[in-house]
């Protein structure tokens, strides 16, 4: 992409404090310093820590951070201006912002006449006063301000002289930075450029040094667009979070922000190899927070860059600019290649390989088992969330599927606890599953309780094979999910399981479809631990047979044999 060079672009991230206004997130002081500490990593210059005075975390927060500084960020204590009718050095709210020591304080005033007299039920000049006095004080408690113009738009738009007079008042007093916020994500992209540029007029007739920054919310899905406008204006700072949290449906995403204004715009917001932390960032931040990531965000996605239909995956195997608009590697993300009935032969091609098995196109065993998997898809199965038993399928049709075990019978039962128990409002529903498995000539029976069908069946299962196979004991269920397909049948309606296992380190899904859902959970619990046990690392061990070593070296080193 020939992109022209721009000035650089200063990112705030305001993810511990709008952000934290998300319902549904509650960070401890740890999780804000480890946030904070990534954000520092990912090269963002700015990062908002919280209010201190607000509560306790938030105060802790700053002063914690002082024994942990960050590397290269300014860390900003926020907090609103002074009430009204108070004088700014004894004002409650801005005593704590200054106990924080940080240089950068950002305040918010109100730029709307109708939030002055409704909201803070003052009047429009105390208002203005309010503005003038906090930033005043501060900048004499040598503090650089960056002023929070909030609900700038909606106050333009219903008494644009007075919106204009309050960024007028901040100037005057001193402010570094006047940030203009959509607060009520009400706004769209064509209305931010006029009282940009009417904004920019005031601080030349000031003659004010004062930057402009962007503040945008997503109520009408516009927050990026927002932003993206406010900065093709003009602005120089952009204000946002990881991911886009942030009060009700959130703020501008950093994550589609950065890689937007940088690698098409050609702004300058963070070193290359910084830009490459944003996937990890994104993904980190949402565990911290404990929201499941977004699959389909833009950028840093798990499918930003997967490609099912096999159209896509052919012309992307040829070129990947065919299908993708960056390069995922840029941003910290990866291609991937996704198994459906979707797919044509080079999804299949390009998962073989995955797998570390050369299959090639003129291979009759290729189409085969395209059309397989097409037909199983169809039956209910679905792999693209259950990999290791496409693999094994693909195995299974190269011939290179050792049996490492062969199930003769599995009973289930399943019951609700001690009548006593019932009788106290208990429900201690357990299940006791017994299997008979044959390992080459040896005939195993074994029971196991669980507290549903499913984890006996597993613990029945792996108690039988452990002692021939030791790994085993490391294997763990980690999820189970059940689709009943086709509903509309009722108890003979199909029913898909996946399973998700884990050895510790790695984890992998099966799938499992029956009308009867222990048959199911039995076929997807048994590739589980079938998968489990042929990957890599297997073969060097001990408790690889023989037998079973050749067929898997065979595997791994002469493919193509079985492939003629
Ligand atoms: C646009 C934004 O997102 S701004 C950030 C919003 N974030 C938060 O509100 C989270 C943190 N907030 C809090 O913990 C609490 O609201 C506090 C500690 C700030 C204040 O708590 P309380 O003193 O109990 O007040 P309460 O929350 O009920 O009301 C807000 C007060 O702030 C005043 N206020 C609102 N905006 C401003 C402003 N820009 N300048 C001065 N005062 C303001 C209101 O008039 C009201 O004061 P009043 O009760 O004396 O009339
Ligand atoms: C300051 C801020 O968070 C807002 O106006 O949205």
């Amino acid at each position: 992409m020939n992109i022209q060079h721009r000035s650089p672009l200063w990112i705030y991230d305001t993810t511990l404090r709008d952000g934290a206004q998300r319902e549904g997130i509650s960070l401890s002081v740890e999780d804000k310093l480890t946030i904070a500490h990534q954000l520092d990593k990912l090269g963002i210059p700015f990062i908002e820590g919280g209010w201190p005075g607000a509560n306790p975390k938030d105060e802790q927060f700053f002063q914690k951070l002082k024994t942990s500084p960050l590397r290269q960020a300014e860390v900003v204590a926020f907090c609103s201006t002074r009430r009204p009718g108070n004088q700014a050095a004894e004002d409650p709210v801005l005593r704590p912002i200054l106990a924080a020591e940080t240089r950068w304080i950002t305040l918010f005033g109100k730029s709307w006449d109708f939030h002055v007299t409704a909201g803070l039920k003052t009047t429009l000049g105390e208002n203005l006063a309010m503005i003038a006095d906090s930033i005043n004080y501060l900048c004499q408690q040598d503090r650089q301000v960056i002023y929070d113009a909030e609900h700038w738009f909606d106050g333009y738009k219903h008494n644009p002289a007075y919106a204009l007079e309050t960024i007028q008042a901040a100037v005057q007093a001193g402010a570094k930075w006047v940030v203009l916020c959509d607060t009520n994500g009400g706004t769209l992209p064509h209305e931010v450029a006029e009282s940009v540029q009417a904004v920019r007029q005031v601080i030349q007739d000031c003659q004010g040094t004062t930057q402009i920054g962007i503040h945008t919310h997503n109520d009408s899905g516009t927050a990026v667009a927002n932003a993206i406008a406010a900065v093709q204006q003009g602005a120089e700072m952009v204000q946002g979070t990881i991911n886009g949290y942030g009060e009700r449906c959130g703020n501008a995403n950093l994550c589609t922000l950065i890689p937007n204004l940088q690698l098409k715009l050609g702004y300058h917001c963070v070193e290359p190899e910084q830009l490459a932390e944003l996937t990890p960032s994104s993904r980190l931040i949402s565990e911290r927070v404990n929201l499941a990531p977004d699959d389909h965000a833009p950028f840093v996605g798990l499918s930003a860059f997967a490609h099912k239909g096999g159209i896509h995956v052919s012309a992307v195997q040829r070129d990947p600019q065919t299908y993708e608009h960056i390069e995922p590697q840029t941003v910290g993300n990866q291609r991937r290649i996704v198994i459906s009935e979707q797919a044509g032969l080079s999804n299949v091609l390009e998962k073989a390989n995955h797998c570390g098995i050369a299959l090639d196109k003129q291979n009759p065993v290729s189409r085969q088992l395209l059309q397989q998997l097409k037909q199983l898809e169809h039956e209910g199965y679905q792999f693209e969330a259950a990999e290791a038993s496409f693999e094994l399928l693909l195995r299974q049709a190269l011939e290179q599927r050792p049996s490492l075990f062969e199930l003769h019978g599995f009973d289930v039962h399943c019951y609700c606890g001690s009548l006593e128990s019932r009788q106290q409002g208990g429900f201690s529903s357990t299940a006791l599953a017994t299997v008979k498995v044959v390992v080459g000539v040896q005939e195993i029976l074994t029971a196991a309780e669980g507290n549903g069908p499913v984890s006996a069946l597993d613990a029945a299962l792996r108690k039988a094979l452990v002692d021939v196979y030791p790994s085993i004991a490391k294997f763990q269920l980690t999820d189970y999910k059940v689709r009943i397909l086709d509903g509309k049948h009722g108890t003979s309606a199909k029913t898909r399981v996946l399973v998700e296992s884990t050895d510790g380190q790695n984890r992998w899904t099966t799938v499992g479809v029956s009308t009867n859902i222990i048959g199911a959970s039995y076929q997807a619990v048994a590739e589980g631990i079938e998968y489990g046990l042929l990957r890599p690392c297997f073969k060097d061990s001990d408790e690889c047979p023989i037998g079973i070593r050749a067929i898997l070296n065979d595997l791994n080193s002469a493919p193509a044999k079985h492939l003629a």
